[in-house]
């Protein structure tokens, strides 16, 4: 099943230029004249999310107001160098905004569904300015509320919830009917969705790549393209890591470790719903819109024996939670969910010896992540509770530990020719036997990646991108 769709998702550093906003009505147009149907996904303008994540506790120290007007001049000015007025149409979004921080200031809390609220206002405020643009342009657009179409899937814990929701992505045929009606591109938000209560939910920080590939597999659509400022998926962070490589070409499987594993180009939930149904993503760069950038498709990359590994992939801020006893499923299952309450996400779960390991990052801007002796306080004063634990008392002092500032590394290579893990290892053996902190081997998967201190993240991973991919 294939309609004519195209999804077009630019993240902030390409909303963020008003000189990219020519190429991104030209690709638009471009589309069109080829007989496709554009959907464009934007991103707030570049750094907007990051004030407005500063805004929230701007309003608890109860000094957001000159903040909420430089948010106002700052789209405005954007807006009157695109030669647009956007004054009236911004207005109501502005006084939602006042009366949110208004009432964090009174309650002396962020509660999660204000802070999904003041957050997706960098996103409404973007589609606002693009969808003007275009129309400007001469390319008559629509802009879509995209919480009427992304409805998010329950979550247990509150913060997860309203801040890293995931939705329900089947083909919709009244979906693609509805927008067609409207005979004309479409302008909607990344980033946002709501609830089964019409309440506003975020994918997660940088999830408007989700976006678009949830409205991809939604519409089945041709192609989903990610516009951003590089030109493509590169062997390793180019901002970061010496000698990294553009691949014209990934796998599904191999992007998708790169997005889950912290190739921060994709978000980690954008791969699986084009994976699913088959739609191929593009990576392409809004500078050098000529550039063919990085196709992501069903296709395996063909590895040789000269050539086995793609990419070194890092997330730096890592903490490892082992657990000592492996009987205790339950209360290993009840810490989770209190670590998941707290603001934690998964990211790996392993076994090291005699221990279960959980590695978590932790995502809750609203407060600062507790050291690893309070948080280790807080679990027991949880595990101590029968109530919540259901453990019986002997058990109840269950050991387990804790390390923050933890860094994993992920190499991503061939499934069949794997003399590159053996490699890894003897890396490791040669080089930085005593950084490494545990290893999490996942050959079948074409991975193999291993836990050092955060501290030594960036040279651990420029050492194994030279061996591993520069001598290839
Ligand atoms: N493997 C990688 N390939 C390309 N870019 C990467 C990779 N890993 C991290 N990045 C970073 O991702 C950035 C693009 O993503 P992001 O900052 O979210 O852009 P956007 O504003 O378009 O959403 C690049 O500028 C680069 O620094
Ligand atoms: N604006 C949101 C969502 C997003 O995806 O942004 P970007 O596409 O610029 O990474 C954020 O910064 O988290």
């Amino acid at each position: 099943m294939s309609s004519n769709w195209i999804i077009l998702k630019f993240g902030g550093s390409s909303v963020g230029e008003v000189s990219h906003w020519q190429t991104i009505a030209e690709q638009a147009k471009r589309h069109q004249d080829d007989g496709l149907q554009p959907l464009l996904v934007l991103s707030a303008l570049k750094n907007v999310s990051n004030l407005l994540e500063a805004l929230l506790h701007q309003a608890l120290a109860g000094v957001h107001n000159l903040a909420i007007s430089h948010l106002k001049e700052l789209h405005l000015g954007f807006a009157a160098k695109l030669e647009i007025e956007i004054l009236e149409q911004i207005t109501p979004i502005f006084s939602d905004l006042q009366n949110d921080c208004d009432a964090i200031y009174q309650n002396q809390k962020i509660p999660p569904n204000l802070h999904a609220r003041i957050l997706a206002s960098g996103e409404l405020l973007s589609t606002i300015i693009g969808a003007e643009y275009l129309n400007q342009y001469g390319i008559n657009t629509h802009w879509q509320d995209v919480r009427q179409i992304l409805t998010s899937n329950n979550h247990t814990d509150e913060w997860h919830h309203f801040t890293s929701a995931r939705c329900s992505y089947a083909y919709r045929s009244s979906v693609s009917n509805m927008l067609q009606q409207k005979s004309a591109v479409i302008v909607t938000q990344g980033f946002i969705a709501a609830d089964e209560k019409s309440q506003t939910v975020l994918l997660g920080r940088e999830g408007s790549d989700t976006t678009a590939a949830y409205l991809g597999a939604i519409l089945a659509a041709r192609r989903v393209e990610i516009w951003t400022d590089v030109t493509g998926v590169f062997s390793s962070n180019p901002r970061e890591i010496a000698g990294t490589q553009q691949l014209p070409e990934l796998s599904y499987r191999q992007a998708n470790q790169m997005a889950r594993f912290g190739a921060k180009v994709l978000h980690p939930r954008a791969v699986q719903p084009a994976m699913e149904n088959n739609i191929p993503i593009c990576v392409k760069c809004t500078g050098t819109p000529q550039h063919p950038g990085t196709t992501i498709s069903s296709q395996d990359i063909n590895y040789t024996q000269q050539n086995p590994v793609a990419a070194v992939v890092y997330e730096q801020q890592v903490t490892k939670i082992s657990l000592l006893d492996k009987q205790y499923s339950e209360v290993n299952a009840q810490i989770k969910a209190y670590l998941c309450e707290l603001g934690f996400d998964q990211l790996l779960t392993g076994e090291q010896n005699d221990s279960q390991e959980l590695l978590m990052l932790y995502t809750n801007s609203d407060k600062p992540q507790p050291s690893d002796q309070k948080l280790r306080k807080k679990i027991l004063s949880k595990i101590a509770d029968p109530e919540i634990f259901k453990v019986k008392d002997n058990k109840s002092d269950l050991t387990f530990k804790l390390q923050s500032d933890c860094a994993l590394i992920s190499v991503i290579g061939s499934k069949t020719q794997t003399a590159w893990v053996q490699q890894c290892i003897e890396l490791i053996e040669n080089q930085f036997t005593t950084e490494l902190l545990a290893h999490y081997p996942a050959v079948n998967e074409g991975r193999y990646s291993f836990l050092t201190r955060s501290e030594n993240c960036l040279l651990i991973s420029q050492t194994f991108h030279k061996a591993l991919i520069n001598s290839q």
